[in-house]
């Protein structure tokens, strides 16, 4: 059935969102609970800074970060901004030391050991991501996107939420399209940014970059929503094969946050080689926070991004340096919905 695309939803379905998006946070914290007695080993340092949790636990980096973001944004750990020493705040002091009479460690123990837990503790130490929902075959869910099932019910699963959100996103960054003529959507899964921006600013063209099978997927909703005129969709690796131009506008939606920042410059990097002068790049994402002490749905969601993906959630301020090292004027961080913004950027 064809959707009107460019009929906006009246309510913000955040709240629907963050049960799923937050599903992981509490098996990562039970782990950091009663498998490391981190807050223990905390309270007994005083304070500490990330490098000697990371030596004395055994954890890599990517995934302590996320734990760490999740411990600020619960209330749980207080970071220096000058010194980044971590102490625990009297919350975390008074329920989550061994020796309080309010220690709360047996409450979490019927989750310690859950697939969810040992897939958490997992990734904490070997940086790797765990299963996608503890799939049997072990596939990440970057090699499971290359499975025909698996890519159908993801690109569903985003399909249905960029609905909303891609209606919200056109209007956001209004001013801005009036002036782009073609729209790069990379990593654009079943395309319904392009659809969503085509149908609202009609005077716009896009390109849908996706690789195998999800490109099938992208042409087959394109056309049950007849834009074929108005977008293509082209078979790319987008680390790989050269992306389309000319093109005055790269939209990277929900792309960067299933990478690590090698990835991650690379993508803004060719963004800024196929781009001219002027040309604009719209991030559109999860943000945390610039000092990452929130916001919690974010750091909840950015627990679920490092056991699935090789990323996690990142701050507008860690997109703003890399950005600025390949040439971009960075732009204001606007809010779209559920929790999600964009960044904009302008090629100089
Ligand atoms: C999290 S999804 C985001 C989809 C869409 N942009 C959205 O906001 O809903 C990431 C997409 O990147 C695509 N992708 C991952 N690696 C890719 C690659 N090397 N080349 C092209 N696309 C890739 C995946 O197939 C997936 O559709």
């Amino acid at each position: 059935m064809k959707t009107d695309l460019s009929k906006n939803p009246h309510t913000d379905p955040a709240l629907l969102l963050r049960y799923r998006d937050r599903q992981y946070a509490a098996d990562m914290l039970a782990v950091a609970i009663g498998k490391l007695n981190l807050f223990t080993w905390i309270d007994r340092q005083g304070q500490v800074d990330t490098s000697a949790i990371a030596a004395e636990f055994g954890l890599a980096a990517r995934p302590l970060d996320v734990l760490l973001t999740l411990c600020r944004a619960s209330g749980l750990v207080r970071t220096d901004p000058e010194t980044q020493q971590h102490r625990l705040t009297p919350l975390a002091s008074e329920y989550l030391v061994e020796g309080s009479p309010w220690f709360l460690r047996p409450y979490y123990a019927p989750i310690v050991d859950s697939a969810i837990a040992q897939g958490c503790l997992q990734v904490l130490q070997h940086d790797r991501p765990a299963n996608w929902q503890a799939k049997d075959d072990g596939s990440d869910w970057h090699e499971s996107m290359m499975d025909e099932g698996f890519a159908k019910s993801f690109t569903d699963l985003m399909n249905c939420r960029g609905t909303a959100m891609g209606q919200v996103l056109a209007d956001t960054v209004a001013p801005l399209i009036a002036d782009v003529s073609h729209l790069l959507d990379v990593g654009g899964g079943s395309g319904i940014y392009s659809s969503t921006m085509v149908a609202k600013h009609p005077h716009l063209r896009a390109t849908v970059l996706e690789q195998q099978p999800v490109d099938r997927l992208a042409r087959q909703e394109v056309a049950r929503h007849g834009l074929e005129e108005q977008i293509d969709v082209i078979t790319a690796d987008m680390f790989r094969d050269a992306w389309p131009s000319p093109t005055d506008c790269v939209l990277l939606s929900n792309v960067l946050h299933d990478w690590d920042f090698p990835e991650i410059r690379q993508l803004i990097q060719r963004a800024s080689d196929v781009l001219p002068a002027g040309g604009h790049l719209l991030i559109h994402e999860t943000f945390l926070e610039d000092d990452k002490s929130g916001p919690l749905p974010v750091a909840e969601y950015s627990v679920l991004l490092v056991n699935i993906t090789r990323g996690k959630c990142y701050s507008a301020a860690e997109y703003r340096e890399i950005l600025e090292q390949f040439g971009f004027a960075v732009g204001p961080c606007r809010p779209t919905l559920s929790d999600r913004g964009v960044l904009t950027a302008k090629k100089r």
